[in-house]
């Protein structure tokens, strides 16, 4: 999956991501009316609300970007209804080519995270017959439980050819209280950097490995730090646009190949009709504000790694 994760980045020319975290507060009017006119004010009603804007973004980004990422939070906290969302989403996105990664930041003891790791990427088994549950190509992973906490999931990602982003460096304000402490000297989100290189080369794509970091876009000094530290580790980098985080930034985290690492940008590319830059598409030519957003944040970080060399 990083293979074709890096192919289309390459087709594309963008290594972008688009963030699918839909708040009910980003669904323009319009679309919350229908879904509630046919289900409700209700959890069944939210969930198609976020279901259709999903799919009318996804409708017309598609064709620019490699790759989507739903944050399962902003479906789960409309419970079963949220999480059937969910699910039409990862499909929906993957029947138009996508590489979908899951943003469910999961890790638990051994036995726990195999079970994450069969529900989001592999095969649950059922009598004689296996099924996927959610089948994502990607997931995150949270490995503050140690090794016996991602090894389930790198297992899982080798049998199935998918792929691990690892939290190694978060994109928020108090990411350092933990991550920065000093441990012989170094800070903690080195050496998490350096178990992922090593998880890495054992699990190699062509170029790069299947297993991932994360690190934010908000933390550039750090990001030039773990490149070195991860030479073959493709970098997910959220953080770019509503957290501050700029194109100029980010060059470090790429390779002198122009890749190793790929930006999200959610709330700036979901509720991009509501920023003053897009407004003249007005809420109901939202997907059109997101294609926009899209073209823009593209151009804005090809001509960074443009200007870097890249
Ligand atoms: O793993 C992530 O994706 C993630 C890690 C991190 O360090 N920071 C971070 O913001 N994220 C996620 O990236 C997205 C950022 O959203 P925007 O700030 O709206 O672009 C959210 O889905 C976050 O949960």
């Amino acid at each position: 999956m990083i293979d074709k994760l890096i192919r289309k980045i390459e087709e594309n020319k963008a290594p972008i991501v688009v963030g699918l975290d839909p708040m009910l507060s980003y669904i323009p009017d319009h679309v919350k009316e229908a879904a509630y006119k046919e289900k409700g004010e209700t959890l069944a009603g939210a969930a198609e609300a976020i279901w259709q804007f999903n799919k009318a973004i996804v409708d017309s980004t598609y064709d620019l970007i490699p790759a989507v990422k739903p944050q399962i939070a902003m479906y789960e906290q409309f419970g079963i209804e949220g999480l059937i969302a969910f699910k039409k989403t990862v499909d929906y996105c993957k029947e138009k080519g996508l590489v979908v990664i899951g943003d469910i930041k999961r890790g638990d003891i051994g036995s726990t995270s195999a079970a994450y790791a069969m529900g989001h990427l592999g095969k649950v088994q059922v009598g004689n017959n296996s099924f996927y549950g959610f089948d994502e190509d990607f997931v995150t992973v949270n490995p503050y439980l140690g090794s016996d906490g991602v090894v389930p999931f790198i297992d899982v990602c080798k049998e199935e050819k998918k792929g691990l982003f690892i939290l190694v460096k978060t994109s928020n304000p108090s990411s350092g209280e933990f991550q920065d402490q000093l441990i012989d000297g170094k800070p903690l989100y080195e050496l998490v950097g350096e178990k992922v290189a090593q998880w890495g080369e054992l699990h190699m794509g062509s170029e790069y490995s299947y297993i991932g970091a994360v690190v934010g876009a908000t933390y550039p000094e750090m990001g030039k730090i773990l490149r070195k530290i991860m030479p073959k580790t493709y970098i997910l980098v959220p953080g770019y646009g509503a957290q501050g985080g700029k194109a100029e930034d980010l060059v470090h985290y790429f390779n002198k190949d122009g890749l190793g690492a790929i930006v999200n940008s959610s709330r700036g590319i979901i509720a991009a009709y509501k920023q003053e830059a897009y407004a003249k598409f007005g809420q109901t030519a939202y997907p059109d504000a997101s294609r926009q957003a899209v073209i823009d944040m593209r151009e804005d970080i090809m001509s960074a790694l443009v200007n870097a060399g890249k």
